[in-house]
């Protein structure tokens, strides 16, 4: 069916969502990241970039919080522009693990077969692949560098949460050497690792992330600066990492009631596309038992059904002035 949408519209009901949720009390701080916990919990933002370049914000979109997993997509990014899609699928894998993002469980049971980029271990692989190898400085430059181009602006380190968060992850440090246990590791373990945690540790805001979600939506090229970011071609595979398990275990729920493939934090951060209309993204760092954020996916959820979109109707969809 064609459908038209105007950008008054979007507004508007971006308004309404964010109304409606700033009040919830769902969820709860990370609390496994020390810094994580003592963040104001009343924080909310909504933002949306649509295809030529337009911002919708609410509340506190320039707000800036730690990125945690959202940097799972960028980085995921940097390694398809490094490495291409069939190589990626063969060093990583894109195959959903139906279990928490941290899970030691998934590697053992997928010991000789690739997992995917965007939870843990999968993450840490991929800092692994990062080129050049070998070099941590010039690693994290690429990363940096890479989020920069996504998100037309840079992303800042928040150093408190760097050393919180190096401090406690021990998880993290077992699911790095047991993926040495089964080379599924591309570089040392404890530089991976590292360039993983800091990476989880950067400052970027909900109006960044949704300028992200316009690039990956509008194959590659970047709506704000106007720069192609990445080939065309890897937009859809992207996509396809975030739509497969981009909530972890409960992606299925939320494709299924919101029609729009989204990577989540526990920082609180969402960060949706809607291809070839726009990115979405909303921050509130109290999060549900999975690590995803509760008035995020909320607001996102009413959004999405309200305008009545979603990656599966089949709608062509325009968006007027
Ligand atoms: N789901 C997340 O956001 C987790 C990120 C966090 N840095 C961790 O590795 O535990």
């Amino acid at each position: 069916m064609d459908k038209k949408i105007s950008v008054s519209q979007i507004k508007e009901v971006a308004q309404e969502a964010y109304e409606m949720f700033k009040t919830n009390t769902g969820g709860k701080n990370a609390d496994y990241i020390p810094y994580l916990a003592n963040i104001d919990k009343n924080l909310f933002g909504i933002s949306i970039c649509l295809m030529d370049g337009t911002l919708i914000q609410l509340g506190d979109s320039e707000y800036r919080f730690g990125i945690e997993s959202v940097s799972k997509v960028h980085t995921a990014v940097l390694a398809l522009r490094q490495y291409g899609a069939q190589k990626l699928l063969e060093m990583i894998g894109a195959d959903a693990t139906g279990l928490p993002f941290n899970s030691i469980m998934a590697i053992l049971l997928e010991k000789d077969h690739p997992s995917t980029p965007l939870v843990n271990a999968g993450a840490i692989t991929a800092c692994s692949m990062v080129q050049p190898i070998g070099d941590s400085a010039k690693k994290w430059d690429a990363i940096v560098a890479n989020i920069t181009d996504l998100c037309g602006s840079a992303p800042q380190l928040i150093d408190e949460l760097y050393k919180s968060e190096s401090a406690t992850n021990f998880n993290n440090r077992s699911i790095a050497w047991l993926l040495k246990n089964y080379n599924r590791i591309y570089d040392d373990p404890d530089m991976s690792l590292d360039l993983y945690t800091r990476q989880c540790s950067l400052g970027i805001t909900a109006a960044q992330l949704s300028v992200c979600g316009a690039t990956i939506a509008n194959d590659g090229l970047n709506p704000v600066s106007k720069k192609q970011i990445f080939d065309g071609s890897l937009s859809p595979k992207i996509t396809s990492l975030i739509a497969t398990v981009g909530f972890y275990e409960h992606t299925g729920d939320w494709l299924y009631t919101s029609g729009i493939p989204a990577k989540t934090g526990v920082g609180g951060g969402v960060m949706g596309v809607m291809p070839g209309l726009f990115g979405i993204s909303a921050f509130a760092p109290p999060i549900d038992s999975a690590g995803n954020s509760v008035k995020a996916q909320l607001a996102i959820k009413y959004i999405m059904n309200k305008l009545g979109l979603s990656i599966f109707n089949g709608d062509r969809v325009t968006i007027t002035e």
